[in-house]
């Protein structure tokens, strides 16, 4: 299988805080990495540097060959123009905690919004699509109410369907359910799975361990800037090597 993102070497700080210690991180076109850690240990920055919504200090990421934001010359890495990073973004979807969805644009609108305007697609078979991924994410009825008239759990599936509606070859959430009630959760979760089961390359940064464990190709955990341990589900939850993980594992299980 063809690797979709490959991380070498990233390093990250905010003024003298260093975020992200070296990260090495390789995913697979068609599977599913789940990332788990602490609060502050990075897992949303390396989400950020992936799509380039933070730049990186050191170290390349690259997504289906192309190294997001920069160009090797000569063995050294240069900068791509704003135009050309904001361009390769598009093919990333990115779901985010709190949906981010424009209040004042109904369901439809929120998911045709970016097809027409980043992917220049006629406003006419924008909608048709979108009709489609509502349809798939299951809120074809509610296509023309306004976000707020909605749960969380379906704002957040109107989120997912907007990330899709730019076919993207990778999808990125960053603690996609941490947002909504209990309740809501498994919708969500629902809708993700079945992305899986299609095999959608997803990175997903999520406290859900039964969710992990159980559509996860590979668990990832961090700590403190750094993966500390990485592999199938059934050796990262169930026979942790690392005590930080072992520690976390106990509180959130
Ligand atoms: N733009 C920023 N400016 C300054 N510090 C930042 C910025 N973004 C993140 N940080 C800091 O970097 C550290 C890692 O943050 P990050 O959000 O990546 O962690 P996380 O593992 O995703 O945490 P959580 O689970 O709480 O979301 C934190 O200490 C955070 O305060």
């Amino acid at each position: 299988m063809s690797v979709m993102v490959d991380i070498r070497s990233v390093h990250k700080s905010f003024g003298p805080l260093e975020v992200l210690k070296g990260i090495d991180l390789s995913v697979r076109a068609g599977e599913v990495t789940v990332v788990l850690g602490p609060s502050g240990s990075g897992k949303s920055t390396l989400l950020r540097t992936i799509n380039h919504l933070e730049k990186v200090d050191r170290g390349a990421v690259s997504v289906d060959g192309t190294l997001i934001g920069y160009r090797r010359v000569g063995g050294r890495l240069h900068e791509l123009p704003e135009r050309e990073v904001l361009k390769q973004r598009t093919r990333i979807g990115f779901v985010f905690q709190n949906f981010h969805l424009f209040p004042h644009l109904t369901v439809v609108e929120n998911v045709v919004e970016a097809p027409v305007s980043a992917l220049k697609r006629p406003r006419e078979q924008a909608v048709r699509d979108a009709r489609r991924l509502l349809e798939r994410v299951g809120l074809a009825d509610k296509a023309d109410a306004y976000p707020k008239q909605l749960s969380g759990g379906q704002q957040q599936r109107v989120a997912i369907a907007r990330a899709l509606a730019l076919e993207p070859k990778l999808l990125l959430f960053d603690e996609p359910t941490s947002a909504l009630d209990p309740e809501l959760v498994g919708e969500v979760l629902d809708v993700i799975r079945d992305l899986a089961r299609q095999g959608t390359t997803m990175i997903v940064v999520t406290h859900e361990i039964g969710f992990a464990r159980e559509v996860a190709d590979t668990v990832v955990f961090m700590a403190d800037g750094r993966i500390v341990e990485q592999g199938p589900p059934g050796q990262v939850l169930d026979a942790p090597r690392e005590e930080r993980t072992r520690a976390f594992l106990s509180k959130v299980l």
